[in-house]
């Protein structure tokens, strides 16, 4: 019984519900972005980004991803410019990951996809008092999109790999003091533009995305770290932490715009 109740909640989990969509839904996340049909937005302006890295708390593991907490009581860390009408501030980043380098991002370019994805998830503090209110609010999130590629050793990425034995379990948590994830960020500013939601619950259509054009480089051995967490806590049958991004959602009535020509 245990078994079988085990492979009920298993089954429940909320990653493989991804094909749950918001009732009605008509701007999910994510989605391919065709180059071809971004439209080209010459008033677009570049995205500003000032991160403090003191505001960095700690990392803890969800058991959907693992996540980097920031100090959010204030505008210390903020993103502004692009497409946005304000300020808004970084509350956590997090990944999304493939068991296996052919696939793992959750946005795909001209269906190219990526082992891995970088969230840098933000709220407006103009519109919204509280991150868990703007998720529920129209444009009340901004998440920056970061792809990355098998490629060059990342030595700002190297400092978070390090942690991450400290998090191998759901619910395990570890202090991180000062990280600046600037350094997680292309040289390159060119990006797309569009509107879409979480792409986990509660999937809420209230997230503006900027996703990079230009991927960052990673080595193996740290994509291998982000496969050897759990979604699983202590004691239970271990379940590798691998696989937990979204399928692709329909573009329904949306035009991504980029900010280069
Ligand atoms: C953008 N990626 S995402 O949808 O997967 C995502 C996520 F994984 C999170 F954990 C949170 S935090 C509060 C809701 O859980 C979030 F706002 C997100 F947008
Ligand atoms: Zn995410």
């Amino acid at each position: 019984a245990a078994c079988s109740s085990f492979r009920l909640r298993d089954a429940l989990h909320p990653l493989w519900q991804s094909e749950l969509s918001v009732s009605g839904g008509t701007r999910q996340s994510p989605i391919n972005i065709q180059w071809r049909d971004s439209v080209y937005d010459p008033h677009l302006k570049p995205l500003k980004i000032h991160y403090d890295p003191a505001t960095c708390l700690y990392i803890w593991n969800n058991g959907y991803s693992f996540q980097v907490e920031f100090d959010d009581s204030a505008d210390k860390s903020v993103i502004m410019g692009g497409p946005l009408e304000n300020h808004y501030r970084l509350k956590q980043f997090h990944f999304h990951w493939g068991a296996i380098n052919e696939w793992g991002s959750e946005h795909m370019v001209d269906s190219k996809v990526f082992p891995a994805e970088l969230h840098l998830v933000h709220w407006n503090p103009v519109t919204s008092t509280s991150f868990e209110e703007a998720i529920m609010e129209n444009n009340g999130l901004v998440v920056i999109g970061v792809f990355l590629k098998l490629g060059a050793h990342h030595a700002g990425l190297q400092k978070l790999v390090d942690a991450l034995p400290a998090v191998k379990h759901k619910d395990t948590i570890v202090e991180f003091d000062v990280f600046d994830p600037s350094c997680l960020m292309p040289s390159c500013p060119d990006y797309w533009t569009y509107d879409g939601s979480l792409t986990t619950p509660p999937l809420t259509e209230s997230v503006t995305w900027i996703i990079k054009k230009t991927p960052i480089e990673v080595d193996q051995n740290q994509l291998e770290a982000f496969r050897m967490l759990l979604f699983t806590s202590a004691g239970e049958e271990e379940k590798r932490m691998v696989d937990n991004f979204r399928p692709l959602q329909p573009l329904m009535n949306r035009t991504v715009r980029s900010s280069f020509p």
